[in-house]
């Protein structure tokens, strides 16, 4: 008590005295505790800890950025032996008290089989040690339930001690996987009274922010599940009022969180976490899931780990591929990129026609090609239920459709890369991939879409033969081998009923647009031929048409700067247009798209906010509208509903 009142009436130069001479003092907290070192039971030696890292942490970060406290920081990685561990059941966790009565009712009553052997050689160690972990656990063998658990019983072991902050911080990929998480957690807490004490909330983008931090206000939930974008911005605001008891942090498909993309922002909130937690910057465990985490992986998370020992506890063996053996795997190679689009179909037709109970996933490149499939797709199969699922659909319509296809027992799910990692559907029958996945790893996390919970699955991927390279690159890079390969065979009458099914030309095209940037952002991390690739990407869109001579109208513009492609090839495979006669281009293009086009370009240029308009301006702002409503009645403009 002395020295805490001497620490705040005393200047700085005697504090730091005071810090040398105490230094002495061991910091393990309980001593901190009988003698009431340091406030709300954190003991005085860690925050001098504290400080000196942060000023280590700041000093490095002036120099280089991070990468030096990487190499300053090295973290031993252990890899158990396989006889260390045994048998674990929800019983024995139980006789030796390592999880309360509360938890174990909890997950008796979701009435598994069993524990899965990734809960089995994670939840003990977690409670067990104090270290890191790393999990490495095929696609829909229960690794949420496996971090859940610990977590959990975390909860229940400290409930007295800040009972109103946040505990555990878990960051997802993808808003749906987060609000999925979210939702087994409360799965988890319905079974059992007791755990209702412990609340959750989601914190993700799409959302409304300050709603968002009422409910925070209100609830004061003790485990956060949250995608890193809005977390960071909830951080900016509002850490020191939530985020300085966090003892837990968990990334769930941890190699997707530790690429390019987002590796900055975990490194941020990771960084923020510490630097305010209350028991120091080391504080915080760190636990890492995903079904592929390659060596690379402990490089990378270094930089997000603040222990120095962490378990890499695996269940999948090294010589062994990290794709679901339960999924049985196909490849039909197509001759042509039309082809490609026609035999996802065919595939589908074909089924339909046994028996209508099919529930299946098609995963395709680009959000625009989704929609033209889907609309595709909704046309040859009008009675059956077809969903159009990626990330430019607002976030309200995003969760309902997964919620509803989560229900259904027959449908079709069309989806780009934003449903591939760890969405949960249950009784999905069949993946269907048309074309190659945005990296090498989702592949094996698109096919884990089905056989899950110890049940069994198809796979069958579609492509043209120039994508061929990424079979060779699965081998060679994954040890998975498509052993069931087969050549599409055409169908005139489905490629007539394709053509006919398409309600645009301009549609498709846009479609293909975005297929060219697709391919050659991504072509030539599978080895591919750009121009080749292009060529038959261009020209599928007089053959899905059925007129060789049609080819896709872009600008000069677009096809040098989109899709790579100059000079002579640029002007064989498009029917192109300068930016000189961009508009004589699009007096080219039929009415309807006519008018879609300037009306998207009007409410582009006359799209205003009325939040920066005040009360003056705000008659003006009404008189302008209503102008621009009956200038829009006149010339059939869609109006954006918003001004
Ligand atoms: N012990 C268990 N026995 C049977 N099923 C289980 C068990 N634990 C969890 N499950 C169920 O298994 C399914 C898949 O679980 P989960 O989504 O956690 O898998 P995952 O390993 O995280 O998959 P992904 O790698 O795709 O993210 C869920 O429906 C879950 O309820």
């Amino acid at each position: 008590m002395l020295i805490n009142l001497s620490r705040h009436a005393l200047g700085f130069t005697f504090r730091k005295e005071l810090t040398q001479a105490i230094s002495w003092v061991p910091s393990s907290s309980a001593f901190s505790r009988k003698y009431h070192i340091g406030g709300r039971g954190r003991s005085f030696a860690k925050r001098r800890d504290s400080r000196n890292a942060k000023y280590d942490d700041r000093e490095a970060r002036g120099r280089d950025d991070g990468s030096l406290l990487k190499q300053l920081r090295s973290v031993e990685v252990i890899r158990p032996p396989e006889e260390d561990f045994e048998n674990v059941t929800l019983e024995l966790l139980k006789e030796e008290k390592l999880i309360d009565n509360a938890l174990h009712k909890a997950v008796s009553r979701m009435n598994f089989p069993s524990l899965t052997p990734v809960q089995q050689k994670t939840i003990k160690p977690v409670l067990q040690s104090e270290n890191d972990v790393i999990a490495r656990a095929k696609t829909g063998t229960g690794k949420t339930l496996a971090f859940l658990m610990p977590i959990i019983q975390h909860l229940i072991n400290h409930r007295k001690e800040s009972p109103y902050m946040v505990k555990c911080v878990i960051i997802s990929p993808t808003r749906d996987l987060a609000l999925q998480i979210e939702s087994e957690y409360k799965k988890i807490q319905d079974k059992n009274y007791g755990l209702s004490k412990f609340k959750s909330m989601a914190l993700i983008g799409g959302t409304n922010f300050d709603a968002s931090m009422r409910k925070m206000f209100t609830l004061r939930p003790n485990i956060i599940v949250a995608t890193p974008g809005r977390l960071n911005d909830v951080l900016s605001k509002f850490s020191h009022k939530f985020f300085r008891s966090v003892d837990f942090k968990v990334l769930d498909e941890a190699d997707r969180l530790l690429e390019i993309g987002f590796e900055d922002e975990v490194k941020q909130i990771s960084n923020t976490l510490n630097e305010i937690n209350n028991e120091g910057p080391q504080h915080i465990r760190t636990l890492f899931f995903s079904a592929t985490l390659g060596d690379n992986v402990q490089g990378l998370a270094e930089g997000v780990m603040n222990r120095e020992k962490c378990l890499f506890l695996d269940t999948i063996d090294k010589n062994e591929p990290e794709a679901h053996e339960k999924v049985a795997q196909k490849l039909v190679i197509c001759q042509t990129f039309a082809e490609n689009v026609e035999a996802p179909i065919n595939h589908v037709k074909q089924r339909l026609s046994q028996d209508d109970n099919y529930k299946a996933i098609i995963f395709v490149p680009t959000v625009s090609f989704t929609s033209f499939y889907c609309n595709l797709l909704k046309r040859l199969f009008p009675s059956f239920p077809i969903f159009e699922f990626h990330g430019k659909i607002d976030q309200k319509k995003r969760t309902r459709l997964v919620q509803e296809f989560k229900k259904l027992r027959r449908g079709l799910f069309v989806c780009t890369d934003v449903g591939a990692r760890g969405l949960d559907f249950p009784g999905v029958e069949e993946v269907l991939q048309v074309g190659v996945p945005s990296e090498l790893s989702n592949y094996v996390h698109r096919i884990g879409r089905t056989a899950r919970a110890g049940k069994e699955g198809k796979a069958t991927s579609f492509l043209f033969k120039e994508e061929l390279p990424f079979v060779d690159l699965l081998s060679s890079a994954r040890k998975i081998f498509i052993k069931d390969q087969s050549e599409y065979i055409e169908d005139p009458v489905l490629s007539e009923e394709v053509t006919e099914g398409m309600q645009s030309s301009e549609e498709l095209s846009n479609s293909l647009q975005s297929l060219l940037s697709f391919y050659r952002a991504n072509g030539s991390s599978y080895h591919f031929n750009n121009v080749r690739i292009a060529r038959q990407i261009a020209s599928s869109y007089g053959q899905l048409l059925k007129d060789s001579d049609l080819k896709i109208r872009c600008t000069e513009h677009d096809a040098n700067l989109r899709f790579g492609i100059r000079g002579r090839l640029a002007h064989e495979l498009f029917d192109l247009g300068t930016r000189r006669n961009y508009d004589d281009f699009y007096e080219k293009t039929p009415r309807n798209s006519r008018a879609t086009h300037r009306s998207s370009r009007a409410s582009r240029s006359h799209k205003f906010d009325e939040r920066n308009f005040d009360k003056r301006d705000r008659r003006r702002s009404e008189d302008f509208k209503e102008r621009f409503n009956k200038i829009g009645e006149r010339t059939n403009f869609r109006v954006d509903k918003s001004l």
